[in-house]
């Protein structure tokens, strides 16, 4: 049996401990895949005594990750601490400059830094591998950057943050209000160490910067993504779009136009009949389209413990078997430079629901200001009559850019007889 593959583990919250109880538990399976036994030698945390569900008896302890990347006896370090700064990048940029492969699940380190890290790793000719960082166990990375390799990628879309759709789901099915959702989805470890980043889209949209960098074969940008996250999202918003015939779910697209690649992560209306309206709990999908292949679905858990280990292992055992890829696909001297196009070039129909005085000629004001900015409208929808009472009024709109419906939006907003900030939500052609 030729030598095991000996890795070191830095970081032993939810994915780390996953990853020592998959390797134990799947080892058969993984030894004849990986034609060696991989196995852990020594692990850093925080807390050395904690118990995980799994023991680390045996194993080299480091109170510091970074030394990791100098134990000689380590041949590939998995970095599983997460952050794009601190000392799980410190980790993963040591490890490269020592000419150890990396396998990663952290996103933010590869949305922010993955371009030098890049380059970091081709020079060095060794692995930096991060199936586990784009939606947990699907295998992502596998499919854009070798299984879909000969197709120009005109789109890339998907639930990408498990933690987010989680929670749209259960105010959907339950009712229950967002903090208790969210609050499930940190017991059950798929929030992030600070569930603003789900919340607040920054993960998807660490998440769509890779998809994206993968897809059209240019350095990874996530200062590009506009990002918007779920929290203006009401219980009354999620009804109303149910009785238009719509889900809302955080979806990020990536897309190739004629001016360049769009990349925007914000909530969606999308129609109920489509598959991506059907992707509930901490289920992510990730949809491509190619100009071979057409368009492929995949689906599958995107967090948690077993889905992402999962992932980290696959990459394991390629380590092992020393198949190796450019990082983004492309060696990075070789990627392209295409244009960003900004969000307010988004074309596309809107919905608004606005919280107005019940009197006459509120609506002629709203209309006015639509009309105004050539926004033709598609519905209205008041439910019930309340005169001099606040109602929610629901517009929706064909086709029309970004700019203009925000202008009209801060028409409608000031006027008197709207009370509140206007809730808009995208509608998406998918
Ligand atoms: N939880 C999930 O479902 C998924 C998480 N990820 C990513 O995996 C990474 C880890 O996430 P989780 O396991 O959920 O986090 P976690 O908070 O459960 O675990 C983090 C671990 O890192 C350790 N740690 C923190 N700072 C350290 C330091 N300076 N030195 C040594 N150890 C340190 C902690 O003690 C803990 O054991 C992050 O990059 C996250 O974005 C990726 C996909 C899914
Ligand atoms: N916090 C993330 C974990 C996986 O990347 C999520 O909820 O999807
Ligand atoms: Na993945």
């Amino acid at each position: 049996m030729t030598k095991p593959l000996s890795v070191a583990v830095a970081g032993l919250g939810t994915v780390g401990a996953g990853v020592l109880t998959l390797l134990r538990d799947n080892a058969a399976t993984i030894t004849a895949r990986a034609g060696r036994p991989i196995a852990v030698t020594a692990v850093s945390a925080r807390d050395r005594t904690r118990d995980r569900g799994v023991s680390i008896a045996g194993l080299r302890w480091y109170d510091d990750p970074v030394a990791l990347a100098h134990d000689p006896n380590v041949d590939v370090v998995v970095e599983a601490i997460g952050g794009s700064e601190g000392q799980g990048a410190d980790l993963v940029r040591a490890a490269l400059k020592a000419g150890k492969p990396v396998v990663t699940a952290n996103k933010a380190l590869l949305a922010v830094h993955g371009a030098e890290l890049a380059a970091l790793a081709e020079s060095k000719g060794v692995a930096l591998a991060y199936e586990a960082a784009v939606a947990g166990g699907i295998p992502a990375i596998k499919a854009l950057r070798e299984g879909l390799a000969a197709n120009d990628i005109s789109r890339v879309l998907g639930i990408l943050n498990g933690t987010c759709n989680y929670i749209l789901t259960q105010m959907r099915e339950r009712g229950i209000e967002f903090a208790q959702a969210l609050s499930e989805a940190q017991k059950l470890g798929y929030a992030e160490a600070d569930p603003a980043f789900d919340v607040d889209g920054i993960d998807a949209a660490h998440k769509l910067a890779i998809l994206a960098a993968l897809a059209f074969g240019r350095p990874v940008d996530f200062d590009a993504v506009h990002v918007e996250g779920i929290r203006a999202i009401s219980a009354l918003d999620i009804k109303l779009a149910e009785e238009l015939g719509y889900r809302i779910k955080l979806l990020g697209i990536a897309r190739r136009t004629d001016a360049g690649i769009e990349t925007r992560m914000h909530p969606c209306m999308v129609p109920v009949a489509h598959p991506i309206a059907r992707v509930d709990g901490v289920f992510n999908a990730v949809v491509a389209e190619g100009d071979f292949v057409g368009r492929i679905v995949l689906e599958g858990r995107g967090a948690g413990a077993g889905p992402t280990a999962s992932a980290i292992c696959a990459d394991l055992i390629d380590v092992a078997r020393g198949r190796t890829t450019p990082v983004w696909g492309v060696a990075s001297p070789d990627l392209s430079h295409a244009p960003n196009v900004p969000m307010s070039k988004r074309v596309g129909a809107y919905y608004l629901r606005l919280m107005v005085v019940d009197r006459p000629g509120v609506i002629a004001d709203v209309t006015a200001a639509l009309r105004d900015h050539h926004i033709s409208l598609e519905s209205m929808l008041q439910r019930g009559r309340a005169p001099g009472e606040v109602v929610p009024v629901v517009v929706t709109t064909h086709d029309c850019e970004e700019a203009q419906m925000r202008a009209a939006i801060a028409r409608i907003e000031a006027l008197e007889a709207v009370l509140e900030t206007p809730a808009m939500i995208r509608i998406e052609a998918l």
